[in-house]
């Protein structure tokens, strides 16, 4: 099967790099052009226009940072519309709002081809390992003839019927998650200042000797973050700005929902905050560093 691959960022590169492993024929494309040597390497053909990996290739997914470059790779000059069509299919990966989602499903429609959006859960190891859970929605023909490269992504796919379904369903997702990180933080910081050791709190919960889940709310994130926060350690699997666009994305869902979200929109203001601090380029769990500033602990600098 050939696929064409747009965004070549964390996610991109380990999603693409899994699809080449699995004898995929894989064109490639990045804003930053030198990003697709690496993938070359593996044997990706590298395409120099978003339209030109359409025109090649009869599936074209995307991995793209946020809305406005979802936007831009379809509409701009050289963009996916340029070359689509009928016969072509094209997937949007991206963690984009519903509005985003259904301006470029109608654009792609009008010009007689297939849209999906099919977001994820999981971040840059389950993106190496094909452990994702894709969050589809759309145009079912498309979803169907996209399960030999699903496969390959991830370890389940959900079919959430029209589109909006999976930017949405992807939405409330990452906004648990922002607000777990939040309150991981705090549990981190009040058992500090407490006079307990922050590292008995990630014991208490998930215990290293047995290898066993302890307490109810042990989770794979938790015993994945807990101890490379502790250690001052924010290399970027999910950057924190990305985190902070999920949350602003997920509380104006809110807002359309008359759903009030008070915990979310605290847990927004501590990602702005690090963003405002220059951590968002850093892991999503350099939040930590907010919390234990705000906890009288330090200024809230990294
Ligand atoms: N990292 C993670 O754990 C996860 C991320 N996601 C979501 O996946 C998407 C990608 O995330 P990730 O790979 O981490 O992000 P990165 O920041 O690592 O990569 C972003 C990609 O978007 C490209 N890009 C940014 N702006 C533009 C633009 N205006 N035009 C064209 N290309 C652009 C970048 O190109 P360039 O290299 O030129 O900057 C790069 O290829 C995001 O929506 C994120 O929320 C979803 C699940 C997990
Ligand atoms: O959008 C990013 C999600 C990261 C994760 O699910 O671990």
């Amino acid at each position: 099967m050939e696929v064409g691959f747009l965004g070549l960022g964390i996610m991109g590169k380990a999603m693409a790099t899994n699809l080449l492993r699995h004898g995929f024929r894989v064109t490639v494309w990045n804003r930053t052009l030198a990003k697709c040597q690496e993938l070359a390497a593996l044997g990706a053909t590298v395409g120099e226009t978003p339209a030109s990996v359409v025109s090649k290739c009869r599936y074209t997914i995307a991995m793209l940072s946020d809305p406005s470059a979802a936007l831009s790779v379809v509409f701009d000059k050289d963009g996916v519309l340029e070359q689509i069509g009928s016969g072509k299919g094209y997937v949007d990966m991206s963690t984009v709002d519903a509005a985003t989602s259904t301006k470029i499903s109608e654009a792609v429609k009008q010009k007689g081809g297939a849209f999906l959006e099919a977001p994820v859960s999981g971040s840059k190891k389950p993106a190496e390992d094909g452990q994702l859970v894709i969050l589809a929605a759309g145009d079912k023909p498309l979803y169907d003839g996209m399960i030999p490269a699903f496969d390959v992504l991830g370890k389940k796919s959900f079919f959430l019927g029209e589109i909006g379904n999976g930017a949405k369903m992807k939405l409330v997702v990452n906004m648990v998650m922002g607000s777990m990180m939040n309150s991981l933080s705090e549990g981190l910081c009040l058992a500090d200042k407490s006079g307990l050791s922050p590292q008995t709190l990630l014991d208490v919960l998930y215990s290293l000797t047995i290898k066993k889940d302890l307490g109810a709310i042990a989770n794979p994130m938790f015993k994945l973050k807990g101890p490379t926060m502790l250690q001052g350690s924010y290399s970027p699997a999910f950057p924190l700005k990305h985190q902070q666009k999920d949350m602003r994305l997920a509380l104006a869902l809110g807002d359309e929902n008359a759903v009030a979200m008070p915990v979310s929109a605290a847990a927004n203001e501590a990602f702005k905050k690090a963003r405002s601090l220059g951590l968002g380029d850093q892991d999503f769990s350099a939040v930590y560093e907010v919390v234990k500033g705000a906890g009288g602990s330090g200024s809230g600098q990294p």
